[in-house]
């Protein structure tokens, strides 16, 4: 991890890093840290948490690298040219408010969002750039397109199935994946995920109902994140997979949003936009 980080060079933009004890935080930190062309701004933790007031180098088990982890999302937002986040719901509504505050690029990561977080998100975009997306590799996003063709060229008769696997300590079901997956295979249809989505399935369901779209979560170990789409038809079947076996993929992706965000206007972006792949 190199020392040199906040000697500053005004052209790198000043990332902040919420959750920054997190799994995802630590390897934010580390890229962005080992990145020329991004500078640490700043790195946040919950209220309570015991890396407050730490250097975050050191609290990695490092050198020290300048920057000191706070709970005080105001103060260090406001110095921010992007924040990412990979935190949970709550914490990444209030981050899109300080952020938009900013006029910085809030780069979201953080998956089991639900309608009224994406309607505060919506707002927010009307001030500063989001870019959001369930999964930030590159892999996942060639395969939602994969997805979105297989299922326009497929009919009803084939069924969609998303299977996905993560670590024990993942607390949302379906991942954020599962459902980027979901809906690019809806949209193939020419329908919405909402429209085609199956209900979690225990005790007597009933048959399939044609043309709609299930979900199957694993949760376990250490699994980093695999998902297949299987499209199942009458005496065979297609499936498409994506394996991590690095959360660097995830974080990589992150920092190529938020550098790919300093020119852009207000608004929603995913990283299909980031990676040019619309
Ligand atoms: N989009 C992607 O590519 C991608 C990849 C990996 C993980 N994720 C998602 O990112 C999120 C985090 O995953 P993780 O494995 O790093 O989880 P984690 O539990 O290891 O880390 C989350 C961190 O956020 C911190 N946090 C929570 N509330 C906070 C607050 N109010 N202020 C500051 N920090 C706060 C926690 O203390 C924790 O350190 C999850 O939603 C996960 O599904 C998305
Ligand atoms: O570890 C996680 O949590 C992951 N979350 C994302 C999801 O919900 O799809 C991406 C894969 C890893």
């Amino acid at each position: 991890m190199s020392d040199l980080q906040n000697t500053d060079a005004p052209a790198r933009p000043g990332i902040v890093v919420t959750g920054a004890s997190g799994r995802m935080g630590r390897m934010l930190v580390r890229l962005i840290l080992d990145n020329p062309e991004a500078r640490l701004a700043g790195a946040l933790e919950r209220p309570g948490h015991s890396w407050i007031g730490r250097d975050v180098g050191e609290a990695m088990g490092g050198v020290p690298v300048g920057v000191t982890v706070s709970d005080d999302a105001v103060a260090v937002i406001a110095q921010a040219q992007a924040v990412i986040d990979f935190t949970a719901p709550a914490a990444t509504v209030a981050f899109a408010e300080l952020t938009a505050q900013a006029r910085a690029v809030h780069v979201i990561g953080t998956t089991g969002l639900e309608q009224p977080h994406l309607d505060y998100l919506k707002a927010a975009a009307r001030h500063a750039p989001i870019i959001r997306a369930g999964n930030m590799s590159l892999g996942v996003n060639l395969l939602t397109g994969l997805t979105r063709k297989v299922a326009a060229a497929l009919g009803e008769d084939w069924d969609i199935e998303v299977v996905e696997a993560h670590h024990r300590m993942k607390v949302d079901a379906p991942s954020g994946t599962a459902l980027m997956l979901g809906e690019a295979a809806a949209e193939g249809r020419g329908a919405t995920l909402a429209d085609l989505r199956t209900p979690a399935r225990e005790g007597i369901t009933g048959a399939r109902v044609p043309g709609t779209i299930g979900f199957s979560a694993i949760r376990g170990g250490d699994v980093v994140g695999e998902h297949d789409v299987i499209f199942a038809g009458a005496g065979e079947r297609i499936v498409l997979r994506h394996l991590a076996t690095d959360r660097a993929i995830f974080a990589r992706g992150a920092l190529r949003a938020a550098i790919w965000g300093q020119d852009k206007g207000p608004g929603e972006y995913d990283m299909q936009d980031v990676l040019g792949l619309n």
